[in-house]
């Protein structure tokens, strides 16, 4: 009965993870071996984790990430791809997020340039950063609402607070004046202490007459080139390789 009053204000304090470690340990028959030290250690470290994974769920969520389950561990880099495994986790378990680095990444339609940037901002959530995902094609729709509301300010800060911001489908369509300088307001709050992802299928170098206006051109790509890394994806569309056959699959195919 004791207990029960014990869980029950552990839960109604939100400290979940200590209540299920506690009742976990209540259901040990070992227990009476363990100190008192040992037993509240393991607790802590329960409520700890607990935390934890539910920071790491709600950044996720937060994130909006069109691949959500997309995840460095799982990046294909056959040779077609001109992707290096070992270049990616070096970037991936450096400092770019903390140090506002962009990573830029650009390839053919299908090269898996957004999989890409939503891996790497899955694993900033994974290590507790926030991030955001965002489709330049929808950004000025986006924004003529946001102006128009009135929140485009509080908007824009919430922008510069996140740690990641992916801005993927870059260089697609003609861009407006008001998303021009609106884009260059959000790069400019994020230079060099706020990192930023963004995709595209135009090369780089044609990034300058996308923009259009060259005094803004220069003011927003001389900003994401501060200090950045470019990945390059070569090969056929990953939306036409069928999934590959089980060797299960093989055998009972009868063609
Ligand atoms: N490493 C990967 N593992 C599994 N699936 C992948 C991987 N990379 C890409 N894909 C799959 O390939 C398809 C195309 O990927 P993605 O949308 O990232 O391409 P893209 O280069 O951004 O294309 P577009 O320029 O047309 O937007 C998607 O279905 C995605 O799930």
């Amino acid at each position: 009965m004791m207990m029960h009053t014990t869980l029950a204000q552990l839960r109604a304090l939100k400290l979940d993870g200590l209540a299920a470690g506690l009742e976990e340990q209540l259901a040990q028959p070992g227990l009476g071996a363990m100190s008192f030290e040992e037993r509240l250690a393991l607790l802590i470290d329960r409520e700890t984790h607990h935390r934890s994974d539910r920071k790491q769920a709600r950044l996720l969520k937060q994130a909006k990430l069109k691949y959500p389950q997309a995840a460095i561990e799982d990046i294909d880099t056959r040779p077609a791809r001109g992707l290096d495994r070992r270049v990616v986790m070096s970037v991936a378990l450096d400092d770019w997020v903390t140090t506002g680095q962009s990573i830029l990444i650009s390839g053919p339609t299908g090269a898996g340039k957004s999989w890409l940037a939503c891996a790497l901002a899955q694993y900033a959530c994974r290590r507790g950063y926030s991030a955001l995902y965002q489709r330049v094609p929808r950004l000025s729709e986006e924004l003529r609402i946001r102006h128009g509301s009135g929140i485009f300010g509080r908007w824009l800060l919430q922008l510069a607070k996140t740690d990641v911001l992916v801005l993927d489908d870059w260089g697609m369509g003609d861009l407006d004046s008001t998303t021009r300088s609106d884009l260059l307001e959000i790069i400019d709050d994020r230079a060099a202490h706020r990192a930023t992802i963004i995709t595209s299928q135009l090369p780089i170098e044609h990034w300058h007459a996308w923009i259009g206006d060259a005094t803004v051109a220069d003011a927003i790509l001389d900003r994401l080139m501060q200090r950045h890394h470019r990945f390059t994806l070569t090969g056929d569309s990953l939306r036409q390789i069928k999934p590959k056959t089980t060797e299960k699959e093989q055998k009972t195919d009868p063609t």
